[in-house]
């Protein structure tokens, strides 16, 4: 592809050489350059790309894209300046793989929680709906019932746009996607076309990155002050910056609510433990899905279906035949009677939320053990709170590792143990290795009780250090329960 054509929508500063030469391929990795390719250098977290140009150059890519000033005196290289390096990678990347969000019906999913379920269910109901489908998520990425292993929530925009290219190649008609907050900083997402934002909720967490939730708010926000006015922006009018979010997007407005006036509007007929009776705009339905926070999910999928075009009733339909995903709210039960759950909530919301499901369909039968721990190299200020939530829903909570990554396992508890006070660590203990942990819970509880077994979900590792050693809380309980 020539060099040239890949430069269009790109604000750029200078160009210094040729600019009308084949290239043969585009890297932000200077370690993966080849010969004859254009290296783009990215201002990243942990280091500069800039720094990285000559080892490109070394590997024989002809071309650099930089936004520093950076030394241009190497012979027979076009060095082009621009204003915007991550921008600039996002939309060379499109272009790059034929810009296939323009050629299907992409829709992200934005918002603290709720992004995978939500998506994962949108790729569930317009397979049954019969079309060719592709997903990109935390938990995996999908093509047409092909699974691609994940390893964001939302990938850098090469392997980005080579899936969504896979998916045109494969036929599909849709493409559902999480947009992390991460993504939308560091525009991951630049150059692709949606055609339709979804919002779920935005509550405290990736503070170690955003700083302050003005910032992350203002992260999110931008998904949709770029979304096109042919796209639709679907927000949670229920959630205090639900408005926030649509205030400045030039798509058009949408709202879903399980509490006031909305366009998808649901209410909730009964609770219980294999799932939810509900009416959305009217209709009754049931669906398979435990907790008010899934009722909003579902009506956010629901609304989608109908704003892409669906007919309502096949929606509902589908609807009440979908399951839960991979890793959220995962119910097991044990030969003595007792429940395990295994999800994936990981901030102080979802922990909240979780645990206030559970009750809700305990009804105060039975006590609720809650396992939970908080990941390493990650917003430090949510360990207190949600050690607090925990303790505040449930009769015993034992603290214990999640990824604990390049920090100390025990100091993470013990930002989280910092939270509760001698009455809360009455009922808390502390058990660092987590399979003891869930162990001790199993003990613990008797006939009709519940164990929570929170922050890992899908997850089937546990990262140490840089390395991931396997570990699945679904299969330790499974062992526990002698299957
Ligand atoms: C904090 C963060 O988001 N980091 C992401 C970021 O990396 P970075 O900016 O730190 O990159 P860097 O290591 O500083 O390098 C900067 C540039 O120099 C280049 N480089 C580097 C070394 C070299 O020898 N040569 C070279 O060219 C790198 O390729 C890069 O282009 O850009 C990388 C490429 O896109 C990501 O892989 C990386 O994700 C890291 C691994 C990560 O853990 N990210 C998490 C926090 C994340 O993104 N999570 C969200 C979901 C969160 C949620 O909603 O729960 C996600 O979307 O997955
Ligand atoms: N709409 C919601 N509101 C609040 N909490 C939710 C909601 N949906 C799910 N949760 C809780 O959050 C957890 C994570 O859900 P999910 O994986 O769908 O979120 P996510 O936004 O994709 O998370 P991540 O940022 O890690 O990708 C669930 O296990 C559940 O406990
Ligand atoms: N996408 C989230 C996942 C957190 C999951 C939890 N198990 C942890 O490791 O903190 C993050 O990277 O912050
Ligand atoms: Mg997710």
């Amino acid at each position: 592809m020539k060099l040239k054509d890949l430069l269009k929508g790109i604000d750029i500063v200078e160009i210094k050489g040729n600019e009308n030469l084949e290239i043969t391929g585009i890297q932000t990795d200077s370690r993966k350059a080849i010969a004859g390719s254009a290296f783009i250098a990215l201002k990243g977290v942990q280091v500069d790309g800039h720094q990285y140009i000559n080892n490109a150059l070394d590997l024989g890519a002809k071309v650099v894209i930089h936004q520093e000033k950076v030394d241009t005196s190497r012979e027979g290289i076009t060095y082009i300046k621009v204003k915007d390096s991550a921008d600039a990678a996002g939309k060379i990347a499109t272009l790059w793989y034929g810009d296939p969000s323009a050629k299907l019906k992409l829709v992200g999913v934005t918002g603290t929680n709720g992004k995978t379920t939500t998506a994962t269910l949108l790729y569930e109901m317009f397979r049954k709906f019969g079309n060719k489908v592709g997903l990109l998520s935390t938990v995996a990425n999908y093509i047409d019932g092909t699974v691609y292993h994940a390893t964001h929530t939302t990938p850098d925009p090469l392997s980005l746009n080579e899936m969504l290219a896979k998916m045109v190649d494969a036929g599909c008609e849709y493409a559902f996607m999480e947009v992390s907050s991460h993504a939308i900083h560091q525009k991951r997402i630049s150059g692709l076309k949606f055609d339709g934002g979804i919002f779920t909720n935005i509550t405290q967490d990736h503070l170690d990155y955003h700083k302050t939730m003005a910032e992350y708010l203002k992260a999110k926000k931008m998904f949709f002050d770029n979304l096109p006015e042919t796209a639709f922006a679907l927000t949670n009018a229920d959630d205090k910056n639900g408005a926030v979010m649509l205030q400045n997007t030039k798509a058009k407005k949408y709202t879903y609510s399980v509490k006031t006036l909305a366009d998808f509007k649901a209410k909730i007929i009964e609770k219980h433990f294999d799932g939810t009776a509900v009416e959305f705009n009217n209709k009754e339905l049931q669906v398979q899905f435990v907790g008010v926070f899934n009722v909003y999910n579902l009506l956010a999928v629901y609304g989608t279906a109908v704003l892409l075009g669906q007919d309502p009733d096949e929606a509902l339909l589908i609807l009440s035949t979908l399951k839960p995903v991979s890793g959220r709210f995962e119910t097991l039960r044990s030969p003595e009677n007792y429940t395990a759950i295994v999800d994936y909530a990981h901030t102080p919301d979802a922990l909240t939320n979780v645990l206030e499901a559970i009750h809700e369909v305990l009804e105060g039968n039975g006590r609720v053990i809650t396992v939970v721990g908080c990941g390493g190299n990650r917003d430090k200020t949510k360990r207190p709170i949600m050690a607090r939530e925990a303790v505040r829903l449930s009769d015993q909570v034992i603290l214990t590792s999640d990824n604990p990554r390049f920090e100390e396992p025990q100091a993470i508890i013990n930002d989280m143990a910092d939270g509760l006070n001698s009455q809360q660590m009455k009922k808390t203990l502390l058990i660092v290795e987590r399979e003891q942990a869930i162990k001790t819970a199993c003990t613990l509880a008797k006939e009709g009780d519940v164990i929570l077994i929170a922050g890992k979900g899908h997850e089937d590792y546990q990262d140490v250090k840089g390395v991931k050693h396997h570990f699945d809380d679904r299969e330790v309980v499974r062992n526990i329960f002698g299957e």
